[in-house]
């Protein structure tokens, strides 16, 4: 089939968080699977410092009054053609945070619609997050033109109708008070990226407003697990770590953990607990249950914590405060930076995510492959992908809770500390994690069947093994 992912960001030259993980490894793997898979994405002033774009585009197109050139390239490290959406509203070296957000990613839309009608016609248009949100609208009325949309983020919904109206073409049958309700009802299948958090979103906790919606498209609804590069991100052979190693020499390990230590400025001891957190600050990551809790997290235990992450200047400074409380036991660093962030995924003990709602989560499947075992909160995906460690059958991956609540995140977190001093267990917890099978391939195959099932075409057989593990406990059940 020929599909056309519509995306704000793509891994490896477009990353804020876990949608440009997606949309930088799946595209590869369905490619892999027969697919004419490429991807549009808006011609961003950073790009050419990361990749090799033609001078000359390869159409020229015009929308909402706007003209615009898109220049064609690969995706790097891919065989993935890209489609770079070229305007001067995304000059600027940003890809979110500006005063014409909404105005100018209706305008990338709009441009990836006009492509699709006059250039290169994909089947199937497999739109990300608001941003692409008016695309099934407008795409309602190509009969050869299928949408699929995936919601990453339910929290951001995009302009409301009153300004699309304003700014661009709503047609007659458009519904939906704002571009990602307009997206769920027009969109042939809408999917989230995580079968638990597939089902909470049709409750009032956590339907951000449109749980009445998304219940009523509820045959068209479905949750489908993400994956992680396994290729790129694989702490056999991971060039920005200190020492490579696998659960056979997993003793090598802690050599990443000290040169973590002194990179970051903690105190170099490989007996102490260290915790990382590599997130974007903001509420949903479950920072205010961090920040009530941690003082005395620090205070009662010998415990590190190094801490990586933009966002809310709020979570900024107060972390960043509480770190000078604790010199040479914590360590905030308040930027983006992939190479540092798989030092920590590959020298921390333990990783934290307690989320307050979490769609799926790429983080914490990045610490279990490399051997930092996750302390989560049992919400969304972290549900379908960490299982409670249970030391009696040695089985689990790592440490849960329930509620959101300061008091279960600190008592799950001295549970983890504890757990720390019996290190054969710990070892064997830390190996049952980095041998999940994280791999896209067992998600591309269910994509596969989801774009099949929008032709009447029967899914394709699956391995019996590939199958997501959905671990619900009587408690999630419940919420
Ligand atoms: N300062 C920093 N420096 C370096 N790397 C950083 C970083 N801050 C974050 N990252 C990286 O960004 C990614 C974060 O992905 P997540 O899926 O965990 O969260 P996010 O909320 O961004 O994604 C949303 O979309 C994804 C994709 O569907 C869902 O999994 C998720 O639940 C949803 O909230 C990870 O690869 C992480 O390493």
């Amino acid at each position: 089939m020929r599909i056309l992912f519509v995306a704000a960001e793509a891994a490896p030259v477009a990353k804020v968080g876990g949608m440009g993980d997606v949309v930088g490894a799946l595209p590869k793997v369905l490619r892999q699977m027969g697919h004419d898979v490429r991807i549009f994405l808006p011609y961003y002033g950073f790009l050419p410092d990361k990749m090799e774009i033609p001078k000359e585009p390869v159409w020229k197109g015009y929308a909402m009054f706007q003209d615009f050139a898109v220049y064609e390239s690969v995706l790097p490290g891919t065989d993935v053609p890209l489609y770079l959406f070229g305007h001067p509203a995304f000059t600027p070296r940003r890809i979110y945070a500006g005063e014409d957000e909404d105005w100018r990613f209706t305008l990338f839309s709009n441009g990836a619609a006009e492509f699709c009608w006059n250039y290169w016609k994909p089947e199937i248009v497999h739109c990300h997050d608001w941003h692409t949100g008016m695309l099934p609208v407008w795409l309602n009325q190509s009969p050869d033109i299928t949408t699929v949309f995936t919601i990453h983020n339910l929290a951001y919904q995009g302009p409301w109708r009153w300004y699309l109206e304003k700014i661009t073409w709503c047609p007659w049958y458009m519904q939906g008070h704002n571009t990602m309700a307009a997206a769920v009802q027009f969109a042939n299948k809408v999917n989230t990226v995580s079968p638990t958090y597939a089902e909470q979103i049709k409750t009032p906790a956590y339907g951000e407003l449109i749980e009445g919606l998304l219940s009523f498209i509820s045959g068209k609804l479905s949750g489908i697990i993400n994956g992680i590069d396994t290729e790129i991100y694989n702490p056999a052979n991971d060039k920005y770590i200190a020492q490579t190693f696998t659960t056979e020499t997993l003793d090598q390990r802690k050599i990443n953990k000290i040169a973590l230590q002194e990179e970051v400025g903690l105190e170099v001891n490989s007996k102490a607990f260290l915790i990382g957190m590599v997130t974007r600050l903001v509420e949903q990551k479950g920072l205010d249950l961090v920040l009530q809790i941690l003082d005395r997290f620090m205070a009662y235990t010998d415990a590190q914590f190094v801490l990586l992450g933009t966002g809310d200047r709020y979570y900024e400074t107060q972390m960043w405060q509480l770190a000078s409380r604790y010199p040479g036991r914590m360590a905030t660093y308040l930027l983006y930076n992939d190479a540092l962030s798989r030092r920590i995924y590959a020298g921390t003990d333990a990783f934290l995510m307690p989320s307050r709602f979490e769609p799926c989560g790429i983080s914490q499947m990045m610490a279990l492959r490399y051997g930092s075992v996750p302390i989560v909160r049992r919400t969304g995906g972290l549900v379908d992908t960490v299982s409670h460690y249970d030391p009696e059958n040695e089985a689990g991956t790592g440490y849960c809770f329930d509620r959101y609540e300061p008091l279960d995140l600190f008592t799950c977190m001295i549970r983890a500390w504890e757990g720390f001093r019996f290190k054969p267990q710990w070892q064997e917890l830390q190996k049952r994690g980095m041998n999940q099978d994280f791999s896209w391939y067992r998600s591309a195959q269910q994509y596969d069947n989801l774009y099949r099932s929008i032709y009447g075409l029967p899914p394709r057989e699956e391995e019996p093994t590939s199958e997501p593990k959905l671990i619900l406990t009587e408690a999630n059940e419940k919420s």
